[in-house]
């Protein structure tokens, strides 16, 4: 038998860092959403007690260091499956983007593996597994819209905000996520973005209001690491996007646009200095 599970990406439609814990992690409020531009999961059982990576992506680990291979290791000694799994993965996802590539690709072979095995494990403790594995795991295991606090694991669903486009661009840097956090300092955070209003322009589906409090205070390291994320950010703005931020730790920029109309436009004059551009609609 074979499991087909969809892995969306996710962005940050508002990332607050609130103060640094005493195990290392940051304390957080965000309000994060999913995106039409998902990995795809192909599994089925081995006979064998084995856990079996591919992928036509010739830039991830296919070994113990693969998130969904994490995945299967974890639920499989947790719940004591003898059989092995084999698992392709169908990278679409750009890798270490701030998209959560990796993390939805272990929520979905959570979501797999739980159906495959039959195990009935309850969707509360699928993102209590998911959180072994990763602070963005948890959301990615039901995903929608929702406020994410603690570490990113403590979730309170929201409905969707409206719906639009979003025009994703990954420039080719690399930024590690520990990196980032690392040289975050909490106490010099001057400007604050509102979790509390974000929720508000959500909850009223006013696309200005979205758009106008978007914000993440993890651009400011990001952005003096990588300046050309901000030539980025200014590029999609000049070209007409309605609201543009960074999404996690970076480096992928997201434009919201509301009308189709404007889309072709800032797709086409974003490709002209960046190779991986993706235009998408919300996951609503
Ligand atoms: C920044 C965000 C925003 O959604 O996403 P990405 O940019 O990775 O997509 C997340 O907070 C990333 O979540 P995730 O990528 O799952 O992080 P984890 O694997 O749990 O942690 C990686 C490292 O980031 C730091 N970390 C992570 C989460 C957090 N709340 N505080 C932290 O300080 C820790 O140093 C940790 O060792
Ligand atoms: N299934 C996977 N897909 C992508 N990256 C993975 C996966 N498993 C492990 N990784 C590793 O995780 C790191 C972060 O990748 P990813 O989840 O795509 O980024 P981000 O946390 O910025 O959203 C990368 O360095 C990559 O090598």
């Amino acid at each position: 038998m074979k499991i087909y599970e969809k892995a969306p990406a996710k962005i940050n439609l508002m990332l607050d860092v609130l103060h640094k814990r005493s195990d290392g992690y940051h304390e957080v409020e965000m309000i994060m959403t999913m995106v039409d531009l998902a990995d795809r999961l192909e599994m089925s059982e081995l006979p064998r007690d084995s856990i079996i990576i591919s992928s036509q992506a010739g830039y991830i680990p296919l070994d113990e260091k693969n998130l969904a291979f994490q995945a299967a290791r974890l639920i499989k000694e947790r719940y004591n499956v003898r059989t092995g799994v084999y698992i392709h993965l169908d990278k679409k996802i750009p890798v270490a983007a701030g998209l959560a590539g990796g993390s939805s690709d272990a929520a979905a072979a959570l979501r797999g593996l739980n159906r495959l095995w039959r195990l009935g494990i309850p969707d509360a403790e699928l993102r209590e597994l998911g959180a072994e594995l990763g602070s963005d795991v948890p959301f990615c295991i039901t995903g929608g819209t929702a406020l994410a606090s603690g570490r990113g694991e403590m979730l309170t669903p929201l409905p969707n905000p409206p719906q639009c486009w979003v025009i994703l661009a990954k420039p080719p840097i690399n930024v590690s996520t520990a990196e980032v956090y690392g040289r975050v300092r909490a106490d010099q955070i001057t400007v604050h973005p509102s979790a509390r209003r974000m929720e508000e322009a959500i909850r009223n589906q006013s696309f200005a209001s979205v758009c106008h409090e978007l914000g993440n205070v993890l651009e400011d390291v990001t952005l003096k690491l990588h300046p050309e994320v901000q030539q980025l950010k200014d590029a999609m703005l000049r070209l007409g996007a309605d609201g543009v931020l960074m999404s996690g730790s970076g480096p992928t920029v997201f434009g919201l646009v509301s009308k189709e109309s404007k889309v072709a436009r800032i797709y086409n004059g974003l490709r002209g200095f960046c190779k991986e551009v993706y235009a998408v609609r919300l996951l609503t």
